[in-house]
């Protein structure tokens, strides 16, 4: 559906260009929710400007639902980028017009006759959950709802392709979720391709089914989410999934690691990382290698979470039995999936 090949993109700067996009290839399949994700100055903004070419890149190609958009100008791509609709982390909303106004404002640049402008507007604003504010201007309502303004307006031009750049940054957690959960209604409805532009790594968890990792104008990692989230192969993936699911243990829980085991205690006693990624975590494994194996295990620490209904997270338990139980206790879990690390905690 959109296929970015070879793009650049250069900008100029005070000390000489500056390059923000460095050969970006990318496939987002039709239908999908994909997710961009990237610190700050990663070049998100400039990628996702791409794809409906509000900034011509440099060198490379940009083809959108079989059209290539770096070969059009003029109107052929003022008609091409209908297909492309884009909401903004500050909404864009012109202050001056309701929420009605917004949504019917690109029908009316492209000319539609009033009473189809009515007959569109009307299901979109029910769609996102406004019809009861129709008549309200920007400044009368808040943010989530501005940003519904936002969506319901990209919608209007009845695209193909939905771009979201840090759509939900400017929101709080309650928030974000209601708009991402009316996103993914959109995805499931009208079959849209949504591409999201983020740094939040919550955002990617709850909506996006692949994920592309960008990184100083290159993406460094891509692929379905729960193997990013599970198997990530870059630094910079690695620092993003740690904002949700922090890696080290808090220096409270090693404190009181280390006063346990300072009692006298027999056999071996092991910190273990439990990290379970999509299979595991919803069956009673520790309670049957504690049986099993007669050790003990006590959890310190852990979260685990959901992704796209799937349990992802990691546990951290503390081990103690005789040593020979305990090595089988492991190859026992390793066996059903789950990746066992040892914890220094000395
Ligand atoms: N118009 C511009 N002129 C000069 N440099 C720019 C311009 N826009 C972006 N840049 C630079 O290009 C790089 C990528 O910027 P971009 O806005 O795409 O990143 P981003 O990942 O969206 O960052 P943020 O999340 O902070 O918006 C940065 O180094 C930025 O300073």
């Amino acid at each position: 559906m959109i296929e970015l090949s070879g793009i650049f993109q250069t900008y100029p700067g005070p000390s000489g260009p500056v390059e923000a996009l460095r050969g970006i290839d990318l496939h987002v399949p039709a239908g999908s929710v994909f997710g961009v994700i990237g610190r700050s100055g990663a070049g998100k903004s400039s990628l996702v400007r791409t794809i409906n070419l509000l900034n011509r890149p440099a060198a490379g190609r940009v083809v959108v639902d079989g059209r290539e958009l770096t070969q059009l100008s003029g109107a052929a791509l003022r008609e091409a980028r209908k297909a492309i609709g884009m909401v903004f982390q500050h909404f864009n909303l012109l202050s001056s017009r309701t929420v009605y106004g917004n949504v019917a404002l690109p029908l009316e640049l492209a000319g539609l006759p009033a009473g189809e402008i009515r007959a569109r507007v009307g299901p979109l604003l029910e769609l996102v959950g406004l019809s009861g504010l129709r008549g309200r201007y920007p400044a009368q309502i808040s943010g989530g709802q501005k940003q519904r303004v936002g969506i319901a307006r990209a919608l209007a031009s009845r695209p193909r392709v939905l771009l979201s750049d840090e759509a939900t940054s400017a929101l709080d957690p309650e928030t974000t979720r209601s708009i991402l959960a009316l996103l993914q209604q959109i995805n499931r409805e009208f079959g849209l391709t949504i591409v999201l532009i983020t740094h939040q790594m919550q955002v990617i968890k709850q909506v996006a089914e692949r994920v592309a990792v960008i990184d100083a104008g290159r993406i460094v990692e891509q692929g379905p989410v729960l193997q990013v989230f599970t198997q990530p192969q870059h630094a910079t993936t690695r620092s993003l999934i740690d904002d949700i699911a922090p890696q080290a243990l808090p220096e409270s829980v090693l404190a009181r690691i280390r006063a346990l085991m300072a009692q006298p205690h027999e056999g071996s006693a092991r910190l273990l990382r439990l990290a379970f990624a999509g299979e595991g975590a919803d069956r009673p494994l520790l309670s049957d290698v504690i049986r099993r194996f007669g050790i003990d295990l006590s959890i310190v620490h852990g979260q685990v979470d959901e992704i796209q209904g799937r349990p992802f997270g990691s546990l951290a338990v503390f081990a103690r039995g005789a040593h020979e139980p305990l090595r089988q206790a492991v190859s026992h879990l390793r066996g059903a999936g789950v990746q066992v690390q040892e914890v220094a905690y000395a």
